[in-house]
C-alpha cells in the first residue's frame, strides 16, 4: 500500500527498492544480450550452411536450381534471425495468460470459464483465417523467385536493355512491375486478413468486458465484488493475447522461408551426398578414356538431347581439336571432360582406372578449364603467392603478351582484372597455367583474340604448351589452324563423326 513500509526489513525499504531494480535491470541486460548472440547465430550458421551447399552441389543441381531460388533462401534466412525473440515473447505472454485464467478460474470457476471459452474461440477463428493466408503467402514468395530471376535479366542484361527502349520498358512494365504489383496485391490482401484479425481481436474484448460488467453479474454465482477483479484482469491479459495473435503471421512466415530453405537443402544434398570427397588431391595420369559415354538432357517438354554414346581417348601431350556446327554438343561434352557433369552411362577411365563418384572432386583438380563464359574472380581464391611465383608468372605474362597491360597489385596478392575480353581470357590462361594442371580444356578460347595473337596461339603457344607436357583439348572454329593440332575430332548432332589424326608425334611420358 502507498506510504506504507514493506513487511520484511522496514528500514531497508528504498534499498531494497534500488536493489531490485539493478537485479532486474542486470538480468534484462544479460538476457537481451544472449538473446541477440542467439539470434545471429542462427542466422550465420544458417546462411553459411545454405552457400556451403550450393559450393558443394554438383554443377548439374546448381544449373536446375538457378541463382534466384538460391538468392531467395538466403533473403529468408533474415526472417529466421528474429525467432528466438518472437518465442521469448510467445512464451512469456502465454505464461501471463495461463496466470491470468488460473487466477479467474480459482476466484470464480464460471467466470473463468467463460473467458477461457470466448479466448478458445478467438484463437481457433484466428488459426482458421491464418490457414487461407498461409496460401497466399506462399504465392507471394513464387513471385518472389520470379521476382530476382527477371532482376538477374536486367542485371545481367544491362547492356542489350540499353540499346533498345522498348525492351527497357517491356522488362520493366511487363515482368518486373507487373510481378510486384501481383505481389504488392495478394500481400495487401493477406495484412488487410491480418489487419481484421486484430481489430477483431481488440473489438471482442470490448464485447467480454461488457460480458463481465452485465452478464456475469447475472449468474447467481458470480459475485458482484468480482467484476472489477474480472475486469482488471481480463485488461491485464490483453496486450499478452495480442502478442499471441501478432504471433500468427510471423509463423506462418516462418513456415513458408523454412519450407522453402529445407526444399532448396533437400536438392543441393541430393547430390551433395555423392560428391562429399574433396581434398586438394588431385588424380596424375597418362592417358583418359571415355568408354560408351552418354549424357542426356531433358527439358520441361520432356525433350532430349543426348551425346554419344563416346569412345575417345586422350594421350598426354596431345593436342586435340573438337569442332562441329552449333548445338552440336561440343560444350557438353566439355562439360563431361572437365567433371562438371556426370555421364548418364558409360565409364571415364583415367590410365584404365575407372573413376567413381568420390573421385570427380580429385579429377576437376586436376584438370584446367576457361569456358566461354569465363568468369575472372576479384580475389585471389587461388591463394597464389604471386612473390614466390614471380619467376613463372613474369614468363607467362610475356608468353600471353601482356607485359605492358597487366598490374600487379602485390600488396592483395592480386593482378588487376580491367581488362578487355580477349585480355581477360589471356589472363584467365595465365592462371590456369601457374595452377599447373596437366590437362588444360579450353572453349572457344581463341575466338576473342585479336589476328596476330591468334595465328601466335596456334602456331606456337600450343606447341609450348606441348612441351610443357599439358593436354590441350581445345574447342574450335577456326578451320585455317587445324594442322596445328595433334588430332581433330568432329561433332555433329552429338555423336563424333570423324576422328582425323594430323600429325603422327604423341608425346607421352
Ligand atoms: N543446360 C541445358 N539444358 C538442356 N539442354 C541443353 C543445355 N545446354 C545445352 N543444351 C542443348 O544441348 C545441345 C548441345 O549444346 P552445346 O552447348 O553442347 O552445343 P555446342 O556444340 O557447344 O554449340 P555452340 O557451338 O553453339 O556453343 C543443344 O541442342 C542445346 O539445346
Amino acid at each position: 500500500m502507498s506510504g506504507e513500509p514493506l513487511d520484511y526489513f522496514p528500514e531497508y525499504d528504498w534499498q531494497i527498492f534500488l536493489g531490485l531494480i539493478a537485479i532486474s535491470f542486470l538480468c534484462s541486460k544479460l538476457f537481451q544480450n544472449y538473446m541477440v548472440t542467439i539470434s545471429n547465430d542462427i542466422l550465420f550458421d544458417i546462411e553459411l550452411s545454405i552457400v556451403n551447399k550450393v559450393r558443394q552441389t554438383t554443377y548439374e543441381t546448381f544449373e536446375k536450381l538457378g541463382s534466384q531460388r538460391i538468392y531467395t533462401a538466403i533473403s529468408d534466412t533474415r526472417m529466421l534471425g528474429r525467432l528466438p525473440d518472437a518465442f521469448i515473447n510467445l512464451i512469456n505472454s502465454s505464461i501471463i495468460i495461463l496466470c491470468g485464467i488460473g487466477y479467474l478460474l480459482w476466484i470464480s470457476p464460471i467466470g473463468g470459464l467463460c473467458i477461457l471459452f470466448v479466448m478458445a474461440a478467438l484463437l481457433t477463428y484466428y488459426v482458421l483465417r491464418n490457414n487461407s493466408i498461409e496460401k497466399e503467402l506462399n504465392v507471394v514468395r513464387d513471385l518472389h523467385d520470379e521476382y530476382y530471376s527477371y532482376l538477374k535479366e536486367l542485371l545481367y542484361g544491362f547492356k542489350q536493355m540499353k540499346m533498345s527502349t522498348s525492351r527497357s520498358r517491356n522488362i520493366f512494365e511487363k515482368f518486373l512491375s507487373s510481378n510486384r504489383l501481383k505481389g504488392k496485391n495478394i500481400s495487401i490482401k493477406a495484412s488487410q486478413k491480418y489487419v481484421d484479425n486484430e481489430l477483431t481481436g481488440t473489438y471482442s474484448w470490448y464485447v467480454v468486458l461488457g460480458a463481465i460488467m452485465f452478464v456475469l453479474p447475472t449468474f447467481s454465482s458470480f459475485e458482484n465484488s468480482l467484476v472489477s477483479v474480472f475486469i482488471m484482469v481480463v485488461l491485464f491479459m490483453m496486450a499478452p493475447v495480442a502478442n499471441l495473435i501478432m504471433f500468427l503471421p510471423f509463423y506462418t512466415s516462418v513456415k513458408i522461408a523454412l519450407e522453402r530453405i529445407y526444399k532448396l537443402e533437400s536438392e543441393l544434398d541430393y547430390e551433395y551426398d555423392t560428391y562429399k570427397s574433396e581434398g586438394d588431391q588431385c588424380i596424375d595420369y597418362n592417358e583418359i578414356t571415355f568408354e560408351e559415354v552418354v549424357y542426356k538432357y531433358v527439358d520441361d517438354q520432356n525433350k532430349a538431347f543426348t551425346i554419344g554414346p563416346l569412345n575417345l581417348t586422350f594421350v598426354k601431350g596431345e593436342i586435340v581439336f573438337i569442332t562441329g556446327g552449333n548445338g552440336a554438343g561440343k560444350s557438353t561434352f566439355i562439360n563431361i571432360l572437365t567433371g562438371l557433369y556426370k555421364p548418364e552411362s558409360g565409364r571415364i577411365l583415367l590410365d584404365g582406372y575407372e573413376i567413381n563418384n568420390s573421385d570427380y572432386a580429385k579429377f576437376r583438380n586436376g584438370t584446367s578449364a576457361i569456358f566461354t563464359d569465363h568468369h575472372l574472380f576479384n580475389e585471389n581464391y587461388d591463394g597464389f603467392d604471386l612473390n614466390a611465383l614471380k619467376l613463372s608468372l613474369n614468363r607467362f605474362i610475356k608468353m600471353m603478351r601482356l607485359e605492358r597491360v597487366l598490374k600487379i597489385e602485390e600488396s592483395k596478392g592480386i593482378i588487376e582484372n580491367k581488362l578487355s575480353k580477349g585480355q581477360q581470357k589471356r589472363l584467365a590462361l595465365i592462371y590456369e597455367l601457374m595452377a599447373n594442371k596437366s590437362l588444360l580444356v579450353l572453349d572457344e578460347w581463341a575466338a576473342e583474340q585479336d589476328p596476330q595473337f591468334r595465328a601466335y596461339f596456334y602456331q606456337d603457344l600450343l606447341q609450348e604448351l606441348k612441351k610443357m607436357g599439358k593436354t590441350v583439348i581445345a574447342v574450335t572454329h577456326d578451320d585455317e589452324y587445324f594442322h596445328c593440332a595433334d588430332r581433330v575430332i568432329k561433332f555433329d548432332y552429338g555423336k563424333v563423326t570423324s576422328d582425323t589424326l594430323m600429325k603422327t608425334e604423341v608425346l607421352t611420358s
